[in-house]
């Protein structure tokens, strides 16, 4: 099929979803307010790609002789990285980096899910073909996923395998196992067309617990499947009034499976107890999907960077070398940003196991991690910039009704009140409305934990390397003139 449109994407959401909003089940996502502003922003993702003048940056051809959005390549060369990456940063500066779930972030999800095709099929081969097949089947329908991958938020002490949340197989059948049990977090999920579910950091299963062991897509629409939903952040409000909560807001959602058929097609993981716990490792999750995070972190920085630089300068604080600490710290992480996105690609490996390039995993694992250390932080500082301007901020229809006789009172330095007010505005949007909280907390999370990424980071260091020179100093020199003993591989052999 190729390339859909924003029209064919929304088309697809009015189907039998079970989706569920405050008590109420939510018919169709591209009308109700509160959801409908994101069904489109979506959309126009979907346009996006098949305008002209981005066509050749954003889509490529497949071998199957259609168009797909690069998202879904399958790397062979490090252009192919490159494009990738252009990619990416095409449709994050459109969205100033606000989307973090456009379908572009999946779709390399997917595509790393068939690349690793020979792990998932080392066994028997039907598995790994089925994993390509659903990728394959991603690219040309040009689907829109979301994932599940934790467990419900219940209990994190006792071990998964003994909550009643935690997805199961309860009984097999010709078609296939039906599971009941719940996910989180499903991301976008009202607006996507298919969940990628893959059970996950679920250290407590051992062998005796197969029965928890599957991974597979189904449609969002599935028999058996219910989707409850957060509180809507969209305030539905004016352009002025809500700049950015009221262009999209990516709702979180916890799936329940309940007595769920799930047709063997759909699954590439099952049972084997050894894969499941090495299978984010065997589809280089970090590697494929921290180049989207990467590059759109890249965009939503500069963007924080140029709120936080132009509500510094409205009010003059940006005259005061500790404001200006603050915005250096701005600068100094897009800069980082930057030098990892070029690294990336730069630094790209092939895999030895499918001849794939993927971006260079340090760093992968630093963006990632960095993102989450320093979002939270930028947040402060545009919080404490702006002071209680995010509290003098007349409504749109209050400027409407007051008029020129606000203009004393609510002009900035160098700027108009109207204008001034519009500024702050979208700086409590991003920094202080349960939205903007919201994307503290996604940046915060979504990739995991804190804890997580600074154990990952220790286990998988190069402690042998840094070990070498320790031991190397221990060792006394060989003559008071050689004070610094030489590393074994500058000694000329005796
Ligand atoms: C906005 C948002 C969107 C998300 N979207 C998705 C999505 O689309 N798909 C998806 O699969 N996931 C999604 N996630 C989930 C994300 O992957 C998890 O938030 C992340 O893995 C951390 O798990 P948790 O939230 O359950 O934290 P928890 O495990 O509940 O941790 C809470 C706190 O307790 C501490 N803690 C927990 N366990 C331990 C321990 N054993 N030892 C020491 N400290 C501990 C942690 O350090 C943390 O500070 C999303 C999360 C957020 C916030």
């Amino acid at each position: 099929m190729g390339l859909r449109s924003g029209a064919e994407y929304l088309d697809a959401l009015r189907d039998k979803r079970r989706i569920i909003y405050d008590g109420k089940r939510v018919d169709d996502v591209t009308a109700e307010p509160g959801f409908r502003n994101t069904a489109h922003a979506v959309a126009q993702y979907y346009d996006f790609q098949n305008l002209p003048e981005v066509r050749d940056l954003v889509t490529y051809e497949t071998p199957d002789g259609d168009r797909a959005h690069l998202s879904f390549i399958e790397p062979r060369t490090q252009d192919d990285l490159r494009r990738r990456a252009q990619a990416f940063a095409a449709w994050a500066e459109v969205t100033c980096g606000h989307m973090g779930r456009s379908p572009d972030y999946m779709n390399a999800c997917l595509m790393a899910v068939g690349a690793a095709q020979s792990h998932w099929g080392a066994k028997e081969a039907v598995w790994g073909q089925r994993a390509y097949d659903l990728y394959l089947d991603a690219r040309r329908r040009d689907l829109c996923y979301t994932h599940t991958f934790v467990q419900a938020h219940t209990d994190r002490f006792t071990p998964a395998t003994e909550q009643k949340s935690t997805l199961r197989v309860v009984r097999e059948t010709a078609d296939g196992p039906v599971v009941t049990g719940a996910k989180a977090v499903g991301t976008l999920a009202p607006y996507a067309d298919a969940n990628l579910c893959l059970g996950g950091l679920m250290p407590d299963v051992k062998d005796e617990h197969a029965h928890f062991v599957i991974s597979f897509t189904l449609p969002m629409e599935a028999a058996g499947t219910t989707w409850i939903c957060r509180d809507v952040m969209d305030p539905e409000r004016s352009h002025f009034d809500a700049p950015l909560s009221g262009k999209s807001d990516e709702m979180d959602t916890v799936v329940i499976f309940e007595d769920c058929l799930i047709p063997w097609d759909n699954i590439y993981l099952y049972q084997d107890v050894e894969l499941f716990h090495k299978q984010l490792q065997l589809m280089r999750f970090h590697d494929a999907l921290g180049h989207h995070v990467l590059i759109r972190s890249v965009a939503k920085v500069r963007f924080l960077f140029g709120l936080a630089h132009m509500i510094a300068e409205t009010s003059q604080v940006s005259q005061r070398t500790n404001i200006q600490e603050r915005l250096g710290e701005f600068a100094m992480f897009l800069e980082n940003l930057e030098c990892l996105a070029i690294a990336a690609v730069e630094g790209a490996e092939q895999d030895a196991t499918n001849g794939l390039w993927y971006a260079n995993t340090k760093a992968m694992r630093t963006a990632i991690r960095l993102n989450a250390d320093y979002y939270p932080q930028l947040i402060h500082h545009l919080m404490q910039i702006g002071g209680s301007g995010y509290v003098n901020m007349p409504q749109e229809r209050t400027f409407d009704t007051l008029g020129s006789a606000l203009e004393d009172y609510f002009s900035g330095a160098s700027r108009e009140a109207k204008e001034k007010v519009a500024l702050y505005r979208m700086g409590w949007d991003m920094a202080g409305s349960a939205w903007g909280q919201r994307h503290e907390l996604y940046e915060r999370f979504f990739f995991g934990e804190h804890t997580r990424h600074r154990l990952s980071a220790y286990e998988w260091a190069d402690k042998e390397a840094a070990m070498a020179m320790v031991r190397r100093m221990l060792t006394p020199p060989p003559s008071r003139f050689e004070p610094y003993p030489l590393p074994d591989h500058y000694r000329q052999s005796e």
